[in-house]
């Protein structure tokens, strides 16, 4: 059986105009897309077999329609990573039907969802109880997206600045201390001088925030020792994994500007020791910490592989990615082929997010400072070091104190 080659690029954008202005129904406008863009296999006594059309079916969300999910079963032969790269890399159909399509493949048939409604451009985030270690990415057309830290320990995410990294951080942690506020440790790394996450430190779960190099060698420094004695302490016990332990405690580590910790050539040997070392625990933590409990959000505006290091993509299965200026940029923050995070609009919180093998255009929940302020105002105390030297003279230094306001 022979496989026809070639396919997107012979398609020229006069045949998918000429689709787009006429009043054809969807599902004509699909097989003939089919036909411009040979998506078809032969045998070798020269029968042309195409994609067979199985069934329609409306797709709902809130009880609505949003729009039509067309099956198709592909001829043996026929490889559905060639359809995925015609919709999600050429857009023969966004392009052809003037909709927005989704497809994907399961038992043997390929799903094409075409959808009336665009993404919303913004929601707000809801703060609402979720069951495990799960937090809210993102609405797809049909969906709210969770990603669930337990099955997937790890979290990559990349975007040119301004398009919702912080944002989306900030999501994250109010939705991991309002679920687990006596089991989440947080460490947080803000590289941008602690502009962002500075104002967090008097929360109970966060352990430490660093707003510099030498604050960060010293946070994963500890995280590192921290994470020696669990894997002593599951040793002794017999555990493998957190997971099938009886431990509810769960430690992050959050970096939100990974760019800067790359050394440079203008920087002197010990200054170039202590970058390399930050990079080092990161990648030790997400390659040996996910085991034992400990959770790595990676994030930077550089996507590159020196800022995104091999050994940190390598065992984070979950990846974000907001509008990046090329292919080769979303690439290395989604993977080989994944080019998709080049084509995104320019709207901030817009990403994909790709978790294991699966795909999904999203839009991020935007979480406003005040809102976060509001629903974490009862987990705020004085740690000690802010205690003032007044209170130490009257010995007052022990207790956390339940009160103290962000700044
Ligand atoms: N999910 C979202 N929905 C709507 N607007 C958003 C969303 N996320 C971010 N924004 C808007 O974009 C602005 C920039 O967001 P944010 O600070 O999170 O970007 P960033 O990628 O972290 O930028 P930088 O790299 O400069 O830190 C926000 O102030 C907000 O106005």
């Amino acid at each position: 059986m022979l496989i026809e080659t070639g396919l997107g690029l012979l398609v020229s954008s006069a045949m998918l105009t000429s689709i787009r202005t006429n009043n054809m129904p969807d599902k004509k406008k699909i097989e003939k897309i089919f036909e411009y863009t040979k998506t078809w296999v032969t045998t070798q006594g020269n029968d042309i077999k195409k994609p067979q059309f199985i069934r329609e079916d409306n797709i709902t969300a809130d009880e609505k329609v949003i729009g039509i999910e067309y099956v198709y079963r592909l001829p043996l032969g026929m490889p559905f990573k060639k359809l995925e790269y015609l919709n999600e890399n050429v857009g023969v159909f966004k392009d052809g039907l003037h909709k927005n399509v989704e497809i994907d493949f399961n038992e043997g048939m390929m799903h094409l969802n075409v959808y009336e409604a665009d993404l919303p451009k913004s929601w707000d985030y809801v703060d609402e109880k979720l069951e495990g270690w799960k937090v809210p990415i993102g609405k797809t057309y049909k969906e709210l997206i969770m990603h669930d830290f337990d099955s997937t320990p790890h979290l990559v995410g990349g975007g040119t600045t301004r398009y919702g990294k912080t944002n989306l951080v900030k999501g994250i942690i109010t939705s991991l201390i309002i679920n687990h506020p006596e089991d989440v440790e947080l460490y947080l790394i803000d590289l941008k001088s602690g502009v962002e996450f500075y104002r967090y430190r008097n929360l109970k779960q966060v352990q430490m925030v660093a707003t510099n190099v030498a604050e960060t060698y010293d946070l994963l420094t500890e995280v590192m020792l921290k994470l020696e004695v669990e894997k002593g302490y599951y040793r002794d016990n017999g555990w493998s994994n957190v997971i099938e332990s009886p431990i509810k405690k769960r430690t992050f580590v959050i970096i939100d500007e990974a760019g800067d910790l790359v050394p440079e050539s203008f920087m002197d040997k010990d200054e170039k020791d202590m970058h390399k070392e930050c990079q080092w625990m990161l990648s030790h933590i997400a390659r040996i910490g996910g085991a034992f409990g400990f959770r790595e959000l990676f994030f930077s505006q550089y996507t590159t592989a020196d800022v995104l290091p091999r050994q940190i993509k390598q065992n984070c299965d979950a990846k974000i990615s907001f509008k990046l200026q090329n292919g080769y940029s979303s690439e290395v923050v989604l993977g080989e082929g994944n080019t998709q995070a080049a084509d995104l609009e320019k709207i901030p919180g817009r990403a994909m997010f790709k978790d294991g093998a699966t795909m999904h255009k999203l839009q991020v929940p935007r979480i406003y400072d005040k809102q976060m302020e509001k629903l974490l105002q009862d987990h705020y105390v004085t740690k000690r070091k802010d205690i003032t030297d007044e209170q130490q003279a009257d010995g007052d230094t022990n207790e956390l104190i339940q009160i103290r306001d962000i700044d």
